[in-house]
Parts: C-alpha cells; sequence; structure tokens
C-alpha cells in the first residue's frame, strides 16, 4: 500500500500547471461512444478514474488509442456489448454516465450501480427520473440498473434536486431522443457546460447548458469530433489552499479564473492576497489567517469537492470558523485525522464548527477519501514535523502526479510502499 511521508514547514512557492478536469472528462469519455466515429480528445488528466473507466469502455468494444498521456482517440463503431460489470466501476462514480450515453445511442444499456468516494449518500433517482420521462424502461436488479427503450421522445423534466450526474446523464441520452427535451432546475457546474460543448461539437443541439434551463433537440446521429477538456478547478483550488496554509506564493496555470470564483472569494475573505490573469491566477499568504464561514453549494457557490481543503484552512485560522455541508452528509471525516494533527473542531449535523490553532503538528493519518485525502496532504505540509498519510489511493483518483507537483513548489514528500522507504525518507529529510 502506497503512503506519503511528508515534511512540513516549506512554504509552496513557484508555478503549478492544472490539468484536464478530471469530472468533465469523465463524461465527455462515455459520450464519446455515443458515435460510430473517431473522437480524439485532449487534456485528459492522467488519473485512476479515466483510466479504470477506459477500460470499461473497452470492455464493451470501444476502440481505445492512447496517443499520450493527456490525448486519446476513441471509436465506439464497434461497442458490440451494453453491459458494464460492477468489477470495473466499483471505484468509480461516473461509470453511471455509461447508462446515459448507451442508452442515447443504443437505447439499451445494462450498468452497474456505481461506486465513488464515500461521502454520503447517493442515490441517483434524478438520472432514473429523466431516463424513464424519455421512455425507457428502468429496472434496478441483482446491482445492475437495466435500462431499455424502443424509442426515445423528448420531454419536459424538472430535477427535484440539483444533480451534477443527472443533468449531464440525462442530457447525453436526450441529445438522441426524438424530438425537445427542456430539463429544467438543472446545475451549471463548468463541467455541464463542457459536456454540452463536446456534444454539440458532434452534432447535438444543445441549448442553455450553464444556466437552470437546457434545451435539447434530438438528432439522430452524433459525428467524429476533436476537443479539449477544460482545467480542473479543483485540482487549481487544492494547489490555492496549498499556497495559504504553508504561507507559499503559488500560481496555477492553465486555469479558468472565472470557475475559481468562490474559491478565490474565501482565500480573499481569509486574508490572502489573490491576483488573476487571463488564464492563471496567483495566490500568496503572508500573514495570519482570519475565520470565517462558508457552505457549500452547486455552482456558481462553493463547490463541495473544495470543502476539506478549506477546512484545513480554517483549522489554521485566528479565531472561530463554520462550515455547512449542504450537498454531501458524510464529507467532514477529514476532521476527526486532522484531530490527530491538533486541529479543534465540532461536528453537529452538516456544520462543524472549528476553533484555529497556532500551528499542526504531523502525524499519521488516513486518507477517508480523495478530496479529503489531498486535504490532510496540505496539512502534513503545514505541520511542524513527519506527517505519513496512508489510503492514497483515493488521491490518485483525482489528481495527477500530485507529489511531483508539489515537490516542483518545494514541498518536501514522497511516495512510499515499506518502512525502509521511510526510514530513508526521514533520514534524508533530518
Ligand atoms: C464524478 C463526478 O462528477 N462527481 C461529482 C458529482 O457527483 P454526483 O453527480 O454524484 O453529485 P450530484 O450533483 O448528483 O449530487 C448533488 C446532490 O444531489 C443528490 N442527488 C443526486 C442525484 C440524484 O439522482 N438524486 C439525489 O438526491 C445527492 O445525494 C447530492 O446531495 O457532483 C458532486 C457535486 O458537485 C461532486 O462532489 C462530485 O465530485
Ligand atoms: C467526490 C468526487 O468524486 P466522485 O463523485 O467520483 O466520487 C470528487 O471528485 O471529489
Amino acid at each position: 500500500m502506497e503512503q506519503y511521508i511528508i515534511k512540513g514547514g516549506t512554504p509552496l512557492v513557484g508555478e503549478v500547471v492544472i490539468g484536464g478536469a478530471k469530472n468533465a472528462a469523465l463524461a465527455i469519455l462515455a459520450a464519446a461512444i455515443m458515435t460510430d466515429e473517431t473522437v480524439h480528445i485532449d487534456n485528459l488528466p492522467d488519473v485512476n478514474d479515466i483510466n479504470v473507466l477506459l477500460e470499461a469502455m473497452e470492455g464493451i468494444g470501444a476502440q481505445i488509442k492512447r496517443i499520450d498521456r493527456h490525448t486519446v482517440q476513441i471509436s465506439g463503431g464497434a461497442v458490440h456489448d451494453f453491459n458494464i460489470d460492477y468489477d470495473y466501476i466499483k471505484k468509480i462514480r461516473a461509470s453511471y454516465y455509461l447508462l446515459g450515453a448507451l442508452l442515447g445511442k443504443y437505447k439499451h444499456a445494462e450498468v452497474a450501480l456505481p461506486g465513488g468516494c464515500n461521502i454520503g449518500s447517493r442515490p441517483i433517482d434524478q438520472h432514473l427520473k429523466g431516463f424513464r420521462a424519455l421512455g425507457a424502461e428502468v429496472e434496478i436488479e441483482h446491482g445492475k440498473i437495466l435500462a431499455d427503450a424502443d424509442r426515445l421522445v423528448g420531454s419536459h423534466i424538472y430535477f427535484d434536486v440539483v444533480s451534477v450526474g443527472a443533468t449531464i446523464n440525462v442530457m447525453m441520452a436526450a441529445s438522441m431522443a426524438e424530438g425537445m427535451t427542456i430539463l429544467e432546475n438543472v446545475a451549471k457546474e463548468p463541467h455541464v457546460v463542457d459536456v454540452a460543448n463536446f456534444l454539440n461539437s458532434m452534432g447535438a443541439n444543445i441549448r442553455g447548458a450553464g444556466t437552470d434551463v437546457i434545451k435539447i433537440k434530438g438528432v439522430s446521429r452524433l459525428h467524429g469530433a476533436e476537443y479539449s477538456i477544460i482545467p480542473d478547478q479543483i485540482e487549481a483550488g487544492t494547489f490555492m489552499f496549498g499556497a495559504a496554509v504553508t504561507k507559499g506564493d503559488v500560481t496555477v496555470l492553465n486555469v479558468i479564473p472565472k470557475h475559481l470564483e468562490a474559491t478565490i472569494a474565501k482565500l480573499v475573505e481569509i486574508g490572502c492576497e489573490v491576483e488573476e490573469f487571463d488564464d492563471a491566477v496567483r495566490v500568496v499568504s503572508k500573514g495570519k489567517l482570519r475565520h470565517t464561514q462558508v457552505k457549500t453549494l452547486p455552482y456558481p457557490g462553493f463547490p463541495t469537492d473544495m470543502q476539506p481543503q478549506m477546512g484545513v484552512a480554517l483549522a489554521l485560522c485566528e479565531g472561530t470558523s463554520t462550515i455547512t455541508e449542504s450537498i454531501f452528509e458524510n464529507r467532514f471525516k477529514y476532521l476527526d485525522e486532522l484531530a490527530r494533527m491538533g486541529a479543534v473542531s465540532k461536528i453537529e449535523g452538516n456544520s462543524a464548527t472549528i476553533e484555529g490553532v497556532e500551528r499542526f503538528s504531523g502525524a499519521r493519518v488516513s486518507a477517508p477519501d480523495l478530496r479529503a485525502g489531498a486535504a490532510l496532504v496540505l496539512a502534513g505540509l503545514a505541520a511542524d514535523g513527519i506527517t505519513i498519510v496512508d489510503d492514497i489511493v483515493y488521491i490518485q483518483r483525482g489528481y495527477e502526479r500530485f507529489e511531483e507537483k508539489l515537490r516542483e513548489l518545494g514541498a518536501e514528500i514522497e511516495k512510499v510502499s515499506s518502512e525502509k522507504e521511510i526510514q530513508k525518507f526521514k533520514l534524508k529529510v533530518s
């Protein structure tokens, strides 16, 4: 089992290039099998979730050609199997996008119920409601979602909750339904817009992505395309909070600053200096950090996927801060791990009260999920002494070369997998 070992106390300083957005890329890869022609996708992040999804797609007959770590060519023409097994996708959430893609193109899909991070109850009732409204029969049997339709017909669908996954999934299926679909109360996340743009580049007719209402005029076929995925706002935000907690000076490159507005606002509130450029953002943290409040909300609100990273910063702020987590009820597990490093917090329902401390002390902690794991790495970088983060397989789901990028910013961090390597690192940094 691999771990990160970190000697904290060095400010992160320098520039870091941000990769493509995992959560956009996963949906776009799935959507790529909706045409028989070749699709060329660029700016893919080289992370475990992507590789697992590509394997699952190969398993049903898609031809996948890796051009390099960030570029892939996909031909969906040879897809002959509409059945995705649990073994492939138990580790990832976004396997559910193969439902929308297969149902849209082939009117039939059998996909195991998705996995993903254990951050709370994660129903998919809104996805199924959307597919049924388009005319599909949908059943859950033996852990699989079976969706079947003679034809899909456009419909007017109001989502009861704002869901990124349901919005994208139903948008995919509806793009190959007959007639007009109107989706209301949809998610407005940048990756929803990116997937709509990608589908449109394949010949779909989708309008309104990024607003509350998406209108889709179904088409009978989609064609090949070349597409470059948007930058990952969560990877960028993680490095930006890295600057905040280590009293560093980090510029994230290849970002869309507009997508980072909520993160930037909170960094400014806690006392960081933030400079925005066309496709870069610089975060400088000098003095003490100030306490604040934050509530996670759908975009353009503060993203739940940034909540643990912000929580680590708040645990180092002067005074008392509060976090309200309104999307997933089980996203505070990192606070128990952070307590081992000296953080002081109390969780009540979906809120956490955090009493800032002067410093963390290095300790052995476990990553409970992807973003919580990344947040604990940030805590280790800010802490006195040595921190070991276990279960980094979660972090590897969504961060490419995380430790290398941090080292390029001056961090003392290694990926290790044995006691011998841990001792070697300790000797090196002592
Ligand atoms: C692979 C991927 O892109 N994952 C992201 C996606 O997850 P995911 O697509 O699972 O998240 P959703 O936006 O669907 O979930 C938002 C809220 O809606 C609820 N809900 C969702 C669907 C449904 O059918 N019924 C229902 O009640 C969920 O329990 C949650 O409380 O968006 C989340 C919210 O930005 C992010 O944290 C995840 O990183
Ligand atoms: C929660 C996340 O991913 P998933 O939805 O795939 O579990 C995430 O990207 O932070």
